[in-house]
C-alpha cells in the first residue's frame, strides 16, 4: 500500500441537500446549483465538497432499481467520464472541474452491467474532475423497530465487498455510506491504512437519528483518532422517508465542531491535523494496541 500523503490543513464543506424529488434531471440540477454556491460562500473556497446519501433520488428499496445507472468504474483504470452512462457520474464530474474542488458525490443507486445487481455508491472526483474512487455500500440497512420504523435495503440492493479510500494533496480519506458506520470493523481498518478523515454520506432517521447518529461518529472518531463526518439529506416531511438531516463533523477528540440543524444548508469546517497529532501523542492508543491479544482483528489488517 502506498504511503499516505502529508496531512495538511485543509476546508471541508458539507451540502446537506434538500428538495430531493422523484424527478432526477431536477435533483441533478439542484445539487449542481449547491455544489457552485458551497465553492463560492465561504471566505476560502473548501478543498473537499460533500453531498449526502442518495441525493438523486428518492430514498426506498423501490426506488433503487429504478434511478440505477451504469457506473463502470474499475479502480486502478482510467474512466473516460465523457463515455459514462450516467447523468449524475457526468453533472459530478463537470461540478468538480468547474469548482476545482474535491467532490465526494454522496450516494447514487448503481447498476453493475457485468451482473445486473443495484448498489447504493458513492463516487468521488479530483478537481480535474476526473472519478478516481468509488465506494459500494457495504452494510445494507436492514432494521425492524416495531412500531416506528422498518427498512430493507437488500429488497433491492446487493453490498459491496471492498473498503475504499482516496488520497488527496493533503489527506487520506476513507470512504463509508451511513449504515456502515454501525460496524467499527471498517472504521478501524480505514484508519490503520492511514486515513485522517473518515466521510460517510448518510441518511438516519427519526428513530435511530436522535440516539445514535452523534453518538456513532464520535465513536468512531475517538475510537480511532480520527475526523470524522456525515453528511445527510435535509429533512423532509412530505417525503417516504424522514431524514435526520444534522450533518456533522467530529475531531479526533470526539469534539463535534460543526453541526447542522434539519434543513437544507452548507456547513463549513477547518480541518486541523494538529488536533489529530495532539490526541495521538497525549491518549497514544494507536500505539499501544495488543494485537497479540487479539489476532482475529489483527488478521483483518493485513495487506
Ligand atoms: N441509510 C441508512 O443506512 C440509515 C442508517 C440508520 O438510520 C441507522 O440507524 O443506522
Amino acid at each position: 500500500m502506498s504511503r499516505a500523503p502529508v496531512f495538511k490543513p485543509f476546508t471541508l464543506a458539507l451540502i446537506q441537500l434538500g428538495n430531493i424529488s422523484a424527478e432526477k434531471s431536477a435533483n441533478l440540477q439542484h445539487a449542481r446549483e449547491m455544489i457552485l454556491k458551497a465553492a463560492a460562500g465561504h471566505t476560502k473556497k473548501p478543498d473537499v465538497i460533500v453531498l449526502p446519501e442518495c441525493f438523486n433520488s428518492p430514498y426506498g428499496h423501490v426506488h433503487f432499481p429504478v434511478y440505477a445507472e451504469k457506473i463502470g468504474f474499475m479502480p486502478g483504470k482510467p474512466y473516460d467520464v465523457a463515455k459514462s452512462d450516467s447523468a449524475s457520474v457526468k453533472m459530478l464530474s463537470s461540478a468538480a472541474k468547474e469548482t476545482g474542488t474535491w467532490l465526494i458525490g454522496g450516494s447514487i443507486p448503481e447498476r453493475d452491467a457485468a451482473n445486473d445487481h443495484v448498489y447504493n455508491t458513492c463516487t468521488v472526483y479530483n478537481p480535474k474532475g476526473e472519478l478516481v474512487a468509488t465506494h459500494r455500500k457495504v452494510h445494507l440497512f436492514d432494521i425492524d423497530i416495531p412500531g416506528k420504523i422498518q427498512f430493507k435495503e437488500s429488497e433491492t440492493l446487493t453490498g459491496g465487498t471492498t473498503m475504499n479510500f482516496f488520497d488527496t494533496e493533503f489527506a487520506r480519506i476513507g470512504l463509508g455510506i451511513c449504515y456502515d458506520i454501525r460496524f467499527p470493523e471498517l472504521a478501524m481498518t480505514s484508519a490503520r491504512k492511514g486515513c485522517h478523515l473518515l466521510v460517510y454520506p448518510a441518511a438516519f432517521n427519526l428513530t435511530t437519528g436522535p440516539l445514535h447518529w452523534e453518538l456513532l461518529q464520535r465513536a468512531r472518531a475517538v475510537d480511532n483518532q480520527v475526523y470524522f463526518s456525515m453528511c445527510s439529506p435535509a429533512r423532509d416531511m412530505s417525503a417516504g422517508y424522514h431524514a435526520w438531516g444534522h450533518s456533522m463533523v467530529v475531531d479526533p477528540l470526539g469534539k463535534v465542531l460543526v453541526e447542522a440543524s434539519e434543513g437544507e444548508n452548507i456547513l463549513y469546517t477547518e480541518i486541523d491535523p494538529q488536533t489529530l497529532e495532539d490526541a495521538r501523542s497525549g491518549i497514544p492508543v494507536t500505539t499501544q494496541r495488543r494485537f497479540d491479544v487479539y489476532p482475529d482483528v489483527s488478521e483483518g489488517l493485513k495487506e
